[in-house]
């Protein structure tokens, strides 16, 4: 039987191609081949593999191995978990060790031995397929600012430890990603981390979603299902948009993290877990708590270390750190080269308001690195930028179109009322949810 694992191999030279072609897909599920190494940045993005045979001896650079770790060190910095056999065809154990030390998981001499180098993939794809869902997922970039000096420095002692994690921040500004990076750095790390968006599961579903069921609990419960309590048993749990839970399921919850047992739906006999939890939010989590919305207990229960996610425009230092990044990430993905930033792009990024905070500067840089024209470095008008995000406190009323004036009318609300939301809403003339609603719409 095929091992169902996707191996990519980049090598320069027809015949090896040939060979290894023929082999490998006698054992494995998907091999993707590639002669240009210029491109082994978009073939990993797009084809997703599980273990890359990378050459060290491109002949149309170097022939000392320095092409091969070069794009060793590029793959290890923007895949961390995925697997890079080396192969050369030189006898030369000096650039095996070097190759090992820049994180290859191992390392093959040509011409190699069919059963040898079938066992190694095996091997290397064996270890990446714990890893799957977190294998070829987006690199942390900590900037450079003094926040995330601080806070990276906190997630360095806490991540070890099993102490829950409450992470707050706006919409985009990496709660998710930071939550991969504790989990990455946990003593848990063997396992994949489950996820749970209390965002978009629909209400009904919740507690079934968290506590599983058995079968005929509900009408539709057509079978026993786990729910992600259990499923995440042994790993870290991921609870997004903790705010979205209603407060009977927050009961629920706050008494299964105190006794460490669940009771699916349907059953009388509660089972143990053992979980790493680690929640989010984008909502004022303390105003929540202070209008009722949110118990008390169980934001103890999930807070032992809070750490907050700043906006981009409250961290300007980062800004450009990070377009970078993504512009040589971009750039190699769709372009085969890393691209760079004019002045007037950089001036154009660091002046915007990022209302949508990173997830909107990434889109942003992947778009222009695609509509730019042919040069490698990005101008202010490759970036297509919001002009009702942009909106700034100094930009007179007269010149806002309704939907800024709404915008900063909440944020001016929400900053007169201290964060008290329902003092918010009550001013502005709208109900709590209509006041959710729009702080969501409008990143606030
Ligand atoms: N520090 C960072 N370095 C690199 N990419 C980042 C960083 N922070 C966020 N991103 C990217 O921005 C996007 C949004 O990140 P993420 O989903 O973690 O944010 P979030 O705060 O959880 O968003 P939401 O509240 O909307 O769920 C992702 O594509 C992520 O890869």
């Amino acid at each position: 039987m095929k091992n169902d694992s996707h191996i990519l191999v980049a090598d320069d030279n027809r015949g090896v191609l040939e060979a290894l072609e023929l082999l490998l897909r006698r054992h494995f599920r998907q091999v993707t081949l590639i002669r240009n190494p210029a491109v082994i940045m978009s073939a990993v993005a797009d084809g997703r593999p599980d273990v890359v045979l990378l050459d060290m001896n491109f002949t149309s650079a170097f022939n000392n191995g320095n092409e091969g770790l070069y794009w060793l060190e590029r793959l290890r910095a923007t895949y961390p978990q995925l697997p890079v056999v080396l192969m050369t065809a030189f006898a030369d154990i000096p650039l095996a060790i070097k190759g090992i030390k820049a994180g290859a998981a191992d390392f093959i001499q040509k011409p190699w031995d069919n059963d040898r180098i079938v066992e190694i993939l095996i091997a290397a794809a064996s270890k990446v397929r714990k890893h799957r869902d977190v294998s070829c997922s987006p690199v942390m970039y900590w900037g450079e600012s003094d926040e995330m000096s601080r806070l990276k420095d906190l997630v360095g002692k806490v991540a070890a430890t099993d102490a829950t994690v409450l992470i707050t921040g706006e919409n985009g500004t990496g709660k998710e990603l930071l939550a991969e990076e504790i989990h990455r750095l946990s003593g848990r790390a063997e396992r994949p981390m489950l996820k749970v968006d209390m965002g978009a599961v629909s209400e009904t579903l919740f507690e079934s979603e968290l506590f599983g069921h058995r079968k005929g609990a509900f009408t539709g419960a057509v079978s026993d299902r786990k729910g992600k309590l259990a499923e995440a048993s042994g790993s870290s749990l991921f609870m997004d948009e903790i705010g979205n839970m209603p407060l009977h399921l927050q009961a629920k919850l706050l008494s299964a993290l105190q006794n460490r047992q669940l009771t699916a739906l349907g059953s009388n006999h509660p089972v143990s877990f053992d979980i790493r939890l680690i929640c989010a939010t984008n909502r004022n989590i303390d105003a929540m708590v202070a209008d009722g919305a949110f118990r008390e207990d169980l934001l103890y229960r999930i807070n032992t270390i809070r750490l907050h996610l700043p906006p981009l425009r409250q961290r300007k230092d980062d800004i450009l750190v990070l377009a970078r990044r993504f512009a040589a990430e971009f750039g190699t993905r769709y372009r085969g080269c890393e691209m760079s930033l004019s002045d007037s792009a950089a001036n154009r990024l660091v002046g915007y308001h990022w209302p949508g905070n990173i997830r909107e500067l990434r889109h942003a840089v992947e778009k222009a690195v695609i509509i730019s024209g042919s040069s490698d470095t990005l101008s202010a008008s490759d970036f297509e930028l919001s002009t009702v995000a942009s909106v700034s406190p100094e930009i007179p009323k007269a010149a806002m179109t309704i939907e800024e004036m709404e915008r900063q009318m909440i944020s001016e609300a929400i900053d007169a009322c201290k964060g008290n939301l329902s003092a918010a809403a009550q001013q502005l003339g709208i109900t709590r949810q209509t006041l959710y609603n729009k702080m969501r719409r409008y990143a606030l």
